[in-house]
């Protein structure tokens, strides 16, 4: 587990939490952070054990974006990559996340929530698309989330105007899933995240993929995507636990791995060709 005085990791029940851990900068990203943020990213994507990720700012703040204090001697296209990667890994987890916003999510911090499946914050919670203030645009993904998620004229607004939004306002926006107390957030992310890796980790993240493309594909595409996706999950044993349970009316108890060779993880779908029954049950 990659952990780091700026990158915190804890485990707790198949759930990981990274918090951000530059307070003093209001969790600004520097060229360290994105390292072992992506680092992180790619620990938490590959073991089995993690079920679901959440990400979280330390200090009463989320995240101010990049580190703008001092300009930073790498060349900007490895500033670039390394933004890519970490917006990439975030979007293709093939596990469910959830950003827990406290304070201020600006700049490339905001597309980090955003880039999560799930986006928590306090009424206090504050967001900024703050990049044209700085000179530059919108990256970390902004110019695919926002669109999809608000419509391209308020993705134009909160891009081009830079303002300074609320929780409420960004939730009404389709921007926050749910506002919280903030003295109810931990335990209402903690059992969010509890429900999240109580399911089958396989059909979620299929669901997930599933989604992120979906909006893209015509109907007739994401119909035969989902047909594929079915077909994963029918050769896993989560399936006929599900259907087991239902019938013993009873929790189903949901373990990721093959229904043929049930010690064989199927989580890893990333790195592998996304198999018919045929073959897994070969
Ligand atoms: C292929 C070729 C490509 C070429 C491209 C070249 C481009 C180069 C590559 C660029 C890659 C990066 C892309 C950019 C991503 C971004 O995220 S840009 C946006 C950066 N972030 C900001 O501009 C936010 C700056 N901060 C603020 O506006 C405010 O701090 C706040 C977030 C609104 C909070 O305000 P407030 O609560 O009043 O706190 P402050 O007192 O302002 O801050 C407390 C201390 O924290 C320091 N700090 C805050 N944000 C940052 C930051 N982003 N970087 C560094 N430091 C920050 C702030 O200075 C205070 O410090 P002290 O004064 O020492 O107390």
């Amino acid at each position: 587990m990659t952990d780091s005085s700026i990158l915190l990791c804890r485990d707790r029940d198949g759930v990981r939490t990274l918090t951000l851990n530059r307070p003093q900068r209001k969790n600004a990203i520097n060229a360290e952070l994105w390292a072992v943020l992506r680092d992180a990213l790619v620990a938490a994507g590959t073991d089995r054990a993690v079920r679901a990720v959440v990400v979280t700012g330390a200090g009463g703040a989320f995240s101010s974006g990049a580190d703008i204090s001092s300009p930073s001697d790498d060349h900007p296209a490895d500033k670039m990559r390394r933004l890519t990667d970490v917006a990439l890994l975030l979007h293709e987890l093939p596990k469910p996340t959830i950003a827990k916003v406290t304070g201020v999510a600006v700049g490339a911090g905001w597309n980090l929530a955003l880039g999560c499946d799930f986006v928590v914050a306090t009424p206090e919670s504050r967001f900024s698309q703050i990049f044209t203030r700085r000179g530059l645009s919108l990256d970390l993904g902004g110019s695919w989330l926002l669109p999809k998620l608000v419509g391209l004229q308020q993705a134009k607004r909160l891009a081009l105007l830079a303002e300074m939004i609320d929780a409420a306002e960004a939730y009404a926006l389709n921007l926050v899933t749910w506002v919280v107390p903030a003295e109810d957030i931990d335990g209402f992310v903690t059992h969010l995240a509890e429900r999240l890796v109580a399911g089958p980790p396989v059909a979620l993240a299929q669901s997930k993929a599933l989604l992120n493309e979906g909006a893209d594909r015509t109907m007739r595409d994401a119909l035969a995507n989902e047909g594929r996706a079915q077909m994963v999950n029918f050769a896993t044993a989560d399936a006929p636990e599900a259907y087991a349970a239902f019938a013993e009316k009873r929790e189903p108890h949901f373990t990721g791995r093959w229904a043929v060779d049930r010690a064989r993880d199927a989580t890893d779908l990333r790195t592998m060709d996304r198999p018919t029954v045929g073959e897994v049950n070969a």
